[in-house]
């Protein structure tokens, strides 16, 4: 299915253009950004078909996954962005403090200018399209480099784009690590990326060099915690469809599940049923099941599958699973027990449908393990103990946590969503993806303000001493 590719511009053919239209959209109301993302929002639902199809043949991801996970997350980013974009960029007024009374002040938003959008393969439409959201509705033009392991998303977002958009507001640059490097190399005004910790250090160095802002949406090892009061059905339900979701390909997947030693046993059992209930509830074969997608590629498939073997040689029990299939990338939902935490599969972020339960004895040891690793992107709690719930909060860091429930989080329109250190730096969605592509211009007018009477400019006059003493001392 894939088709021709539209005739690409060169990398610095592109930047040149995007670079020319900034200094334009700059200039314009906040009616020309609406009008871009009204362009979007009927662009998509008109071609929701087509999206659909790209996606299923990149990696069968089953078409009402594609609804919730690739299409409703830019369609309500846009709506939200529509909805709100008059108020976010209205200039903010700031009161004065005390030592500059009688000057007035506001925060203007800017927008930064050129920006690149380096997207992942895993949600290869959504997490291209949903920064441009922010993008635009700032007032910056962009160059977009898809994932060149899910191509005909790729094509399709080209196509999309070249539909909707003058080649100075919005590029697309398809290709590969070359290409991505070769933009990183420009002198963009923002870099917005997103993708693994490793390829963001590569971004944030390349980014230095021309000391350009970015925003890093990473991933890592985002545990779940199942406390030992908690509702195990509903936990085990909703960690199967976080985990499962996308075949585990998902940033926020729960990577592994540290459960309470007292409840473990109720606890896989629940999970074993739950799995079953979600993927071959008529007792249909998983790998027939429609709801069901794949692993990427072979690449990925061999990683995951020598991950599992590493993890099973050095002492892991499957607990479900395992009967995997390189003939399409299928890999069934998994769960193991007894995982060596010296393996890869506890070192590394899995990112595919493999759950390794540890069980833990208090909550110190718990949260221990979380603090061993770097910083993760989600972090979930299971339980009904506020103490416990407050305890986690307060003595582990990660981007986003999520109470009695998986993932959704990222569904929260007024909630910043990213990561921390390794798992990412910068926020997204909503607002906080406005402020990413904004900068925040302090602006202050000097009316009749202290300073204005240049009362602390030299010569310092035993007068103007006395002055600075008391700003000082009291302002
Ligand atoms: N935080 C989030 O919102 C979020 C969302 C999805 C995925 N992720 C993370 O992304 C990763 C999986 O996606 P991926 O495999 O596509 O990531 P990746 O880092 O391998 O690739 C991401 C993008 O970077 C480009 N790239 C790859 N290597 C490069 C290099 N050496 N120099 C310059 N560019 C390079 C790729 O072409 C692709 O467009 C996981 O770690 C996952 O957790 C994070």
């Amino acid at each position: 299915m894939i088709e021709q590719p539209i005739q690409q511009q060169s990398v610095q053919q592109s930047f040149d253009f995007v670079k020319s239209g900034a200094i334009k959209t700059r200039k314009e109301p906040i009616g020309e950004r609406k009008k871009r993302l009204k362009l979007m929002l009927q662009w998509i639902s008109k071609n929701e078909s087509k999206i659909k199809a790209a996606v299923y043949q990149d990696f069968k991801k089953p078409a009402s996954e594609v609804d919730i996970s690739e299409i409703y997350p830019v369609t309500s980013e846009i709506k939200h962005a529509l909805e709100s974009l008059t108020s976010w960029a209205k200039p903010k007024k700031i009161d004065a403090p005390l030592s500059l009374l009688g000057t007035t002040s506001h925060i203007q938003y800017e927008p930064k200018g050129a920006c690149l959008i380096i997207a992942p393969w895993n949600y290869p439409f959504s997490l291209a399209i949903g920064p441009l959201v922010s993008c635009l509705a700032a007032g910056n033009t962009a160059v977009i480099k898809p994932s060149e392991m899910t191509p005909n998303t790729s094509i399709l977002i080209e196509e999309m784009i070249s539909d909707l958009f003058d080649k100075e507001i919005v590029s697309v640059i398809n290709g590969g690590v070359e290409v991505s490097q070769e933009l990183l190399a420009l002198p963009f005004d923002h870099i917005f990326f997103t993708g693994s910790p490793q390829v963001g250090k590569v971004v944030m160095k390349a980014a230095a060099e021309n000391l350009t802002s970015v925003t890093l949406e990473l991933g890592g090892k985002s545990p779940v915690i199942v406390d030992e009061r908690t509702d195990i059905s509903d936990a085990a339900e909703k960690i199967a469809w976080g985990k499962y979701l996308n075949n585990g390909q998902t940033c926020i997947a729960p990577d592994y599940a540290l459960v309470h030693e007292n409840i473990k046993d109720k606890f896989e059992e629940k999970l074993t049923t739950k799995v079953k209930e979600l993927f071959s509830a008529d007792e249909t074969k998983i790998q027939d099941s429609p709801d069901y997608g794949r692993i990427v590629n072979a690449k990925h498939y061999a990683r995951l599958t020598s991950l599992i073997d590493e993890a099973v040689s050095t002492g892991a029990e499957i607990l479900f699973g395992g009967d995997a299939n390189s003939d399409d990338n299928f890999i069934p939902p998994m769960a193991l027990t007894n995982v060596s935490m010296n393996s890869r599969m506890m070192e590394e972020e899995i990112f595919g449908p493999v759950l390794p339960i540890i069980s833990y004895n208090n909550l110190e040891e718990a949260i221990g393990i979380i603090n061993s690793k770097p910083k993760p992107l989600a972090l979930y709690y299971f339980g009904r103990s506020s103490k416990n719930r407050k305890k986690v909060l307060k003595e582990t860091s990660s981007g986003n946590v999520c109470i009695n429930d998986c993932v959704i989080h990222f569904g929260h329109a007024n909630l910043p969503f990213g990561g921390v250190n390794n798992s990412g730096i910068g926020k997204a969605h909503g607002y906080y993806g406005f402020l990413a592509f904004s900068n925040e211009k302090g602006v202050l007018k000097q009316r009749i303000g202290l300073t204005s009477t240049k009362s602390i400019y030299p010569p310092y006059s035993n007068f103007k001493k006395l002055v600075i003493r008391i700003l000082k001392k009291y302002l």
